[in-house]
């Protein structure tokens, strides 16, 4: 087996891993194949032209640009340089125009006579973050109606909730639920029972297009709407209109008082968010507002 110079560097260019090392100043000493060719397909401050470039120095520049991920690589590489830690790594995206991408890179030390050198390396993690992506995804969606779930909602609520606080916008929320839903299981089976809340979710996300609303399954036949930066008066109209498409969807139920077709009833509650109330707050007076629809009649919307 060789155990020349040359021979090193082959198996290093050969690794796929993007691989440069630094000695204590920064200053790069060498970088593999896969680093070169990395950084001149992506217009890479230093690719090719490696010699004389200080990596530290690139780390600053991208954190003082604002680059979150230039100010970790800058402290996590000295933490290692100053012996504060014995190794550094960390995940980073990296996304080009056309792609996700995510790296991980991790700082080691070694040391020849009396000099230190860090290699610094980065691993192309896409593959495990988008799996990681799609299980976070699938866990938040609902299996039967593929609309998001109670676990999203939650999460996307306080968040659409700090939002309008901050910008003191209203935001609406309808708690819709369907009437005599029990009956429509009893009369026709539990599987067309099915079939109508996968329809329901069809027609929900309609009524969901912005980036700040949402529509989810709330429970069993209930759904919850949210919309963000949106007053009561123009959710009411979208109530309405839904209410109107949930009877046009024209799902029997027989023997339903209100109707010989599927009907809702809607709470409706809006509020412009401050320091002074709370997300809980809108759900409970939304579902306030539906106990009422229920009450005085079904198939209607109450605020
Ligand atoms: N098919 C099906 N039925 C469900 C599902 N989740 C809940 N349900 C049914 O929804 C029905 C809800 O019944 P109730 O709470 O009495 O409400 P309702 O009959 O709709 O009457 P009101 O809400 O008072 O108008 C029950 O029969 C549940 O079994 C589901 O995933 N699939």
């Amino acid at each position: 087996m060789q155990s020349s110079h040359e021979f090193l560097v082959l198996v290093l260019d050969s690794i796929t891993e993007h691989i440069v090392v630094i000695d204590e100043t920064g200053d790069i000493q060498f970088v593999n194949q896969s680093w070169s060719a990395f950084g001149n397909n992506n217009a890479c401050v230093i690719g090719d032209n490696w010699e004389h470039e200080n990596y530290l120095s690139e780390c600053d520049k991208a954190s003082a640009m604002g680059d979150e991920f230039g100010t970790k690589a800058g402290t996590g590489i000295r933490t290692v340089i100053e012996n504060r830690e014995s190794f550094f790594d960390f995940e980073y995206p990296c996304h080009s125009p056309s792609e996700k991408r995510w790296f991980m890179m991790r700082v080691t030390p070694f040391q020849v006579a009396d000099q230190k050198y860090f290699v610094i390396s980065h691993q192309n993690i896409t593959k495990r973050k988008l799996a990681e992506e799609d299980v976070s995804n699938l866990a938040k969606i609902d299996g039967l109606t593929d609309i998001s779930n109670r676990r999203a909602f939650d999460e996307f609520f306080h968040k659409e909730w700090s939002r309008c606080c901050r910008l003191k916008k209203p935001i609406s929320l309808a708690m819709v639920d369907l009437d005599h839903f029990k009956l429509l299981n009893d009369d026709y089976g539990h599987q067309s029972g099915d079939e109508c809340l996968v329809k329901m979710g069809r027609l929900l996300k309609e009524f969901a297009n912005r980036p700040g609303d949402m529509c989810a399954r709330y429970g069993g036949e209930e759904f919850v709407l949210v919309w963000g930066d949106t007053s009561l008066a123009q959710a009411k109209q979208l109530c309405n209109r839904l209410l109107k498409n949930i009877i046009d969807l024209n799902i029997q139920n027989q023997n339903s008082p209100i109707k010989n077709c599927l009907t809702a009833s809607i709470g409706l509650a809006e509020i412009i968010p401050d320091q002074g109330n709370e997300a809980k707050e809108l759900i409970t007076k939304a579902d306030r507002m539906l106990y009422r629809a229920k009450d005085s009649g079904r198939n209607r919307v109450e605020s």
